[in-house]
């Protein structure tokens, strides 16, 4: 038995030798990291589960590699229009999957080509980056970032205005199925408000949390308690966990974030705020609306970004 594994998922990992690493968070939201300037180190899904394991890799929620937008063709697609998104997000989730978008992931990644040398980007200085969910410009202050995340939109179809719920979720913790709302943030998210901290507290995410109907390519789920008022000081307080799709429950999702604040403004109506605080187990970030230049309503997500360690796959 012990063969048959180490034959299975050594080959991964062992092709992978030499390539230097970093290991990083967003609020707690980690990411294995690794810098291809040159575009020769395509990480498949195969090699990418095998990094993020946490028992027999170096472990992470996601993997992100640092190629230039050049070097793929997804990248290429987007030099057409934004010849100045030099560097782009090749992210993969914990599974091996690939997603369209990593909110955290993009603060992380902005973060780890500055400390790699790879960009230059003094305080208060943008930085416009590639991402399969299209091009996102980052601002930095000190070591906290904010990202326009681009406009939102409802996933499922219908009078948008009118529309309180468009799903059913089921998990464990929860007595009956909950109402929910899907929201696109380039990836999909599931929002489902519960009334109390404690039943956010008393919420079993170990397994998936089965989503009626399930937006087309799955979904991540975000539980949602909104604070009692719901507004302290002009800005909308949230807490929130999350599972998310390809990983598990994580300690913080950033695009998960964005949709939650896009779900209970909506739920609260005319007088909701346009700047929001979602508290998640890994921490705090912050989300604001703003019109953007093409007149779409945008969503920013900020918070800080952390590099922990780098070495170099044995
Ligand atoms: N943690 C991320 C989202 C990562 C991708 C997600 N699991 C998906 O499959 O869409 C974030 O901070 O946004």
């Amino acid at each position: 038995m012990d063969a048959t594994l180490s034959e299975t998922r050594q080959p991964a990992f062992r092709t992978l030798g030499g390539l230097r690493f970093s290991k990083g968070h967003g609020t707690g939201n980690d990411f294995v990291l690794i810098a291809d300037p040159e575009g020769v180190h395509a990480v498949d899904a195969g090699q990418a589960a095998a990094l993020c394991d946490r028992h027999r890799g170096i472990g992470g929620d996601g993997l992100i590699r640092a190629v230039p937008s050049r070097f793929l063709p997804e990248g290429r697609e987007l030099l057409a229009d934004a010849p100045e998104a030099e560097w782009f997000m090749d992210y993969r989730n914990a599974d091996g999957s690939l997603s369209e978008m990593c909110g955290n992931g993009v603060r992380v990644f902005v973060h780890f080509l500055r400390l790699e040398g790879l960009i230059d980007l003094p305080d208060g200085g943008a930085l416009t980056i590639g991402t399969r969910g299209g091009v996102k410009t980052v601002v930095r202050t000190g070591d906290n970032y904010a990202v326009d995340m681009g406009p939102w939109k409802f996933i499922f179809p219908g009078d948008a205005t009118a529309k309180a719920m468009d799903s059913l979720v089921s998990a464990d913790g929860l007595e009956v199925p909950r109402p929910a709302l899907s929201v696109s943030m380039g990836n999909p998210h599931t929002v489902v408000a519960l009334a109390e901290l404690s039943q956010l507290e008393g919420m079993r995410l170990f397994t998936a949390p089965h989503v009626d109907p399930v937006p087309p390519h799955g979904t991540n789920v975000e539980f949602v308690v909104p604070a009692e008022p719901l507004v302290h000081d002009g800005i909308g307080m949230v807490t929130m966990r999350v599972h998310e799709r390809g990983v598990g429950e994580t300690q913080s999702c950033g695009t998960g974030a964005c949709a939650a604040a896009v779900a209970i403004r909506h739920w609260a109506g005319a007088e909701a705020p346009d700047a929001w605080q979602i508290n998640v187990p890994g921490g705090v970030v912050g989300v604001k609306f703003f019109a953007g230049a093409g007149g779409d309503e945008h969503v920013e997500l900020s918070g800080p970004a952390v590099i922990v360690a780098s070495g170099t796959l044995s």
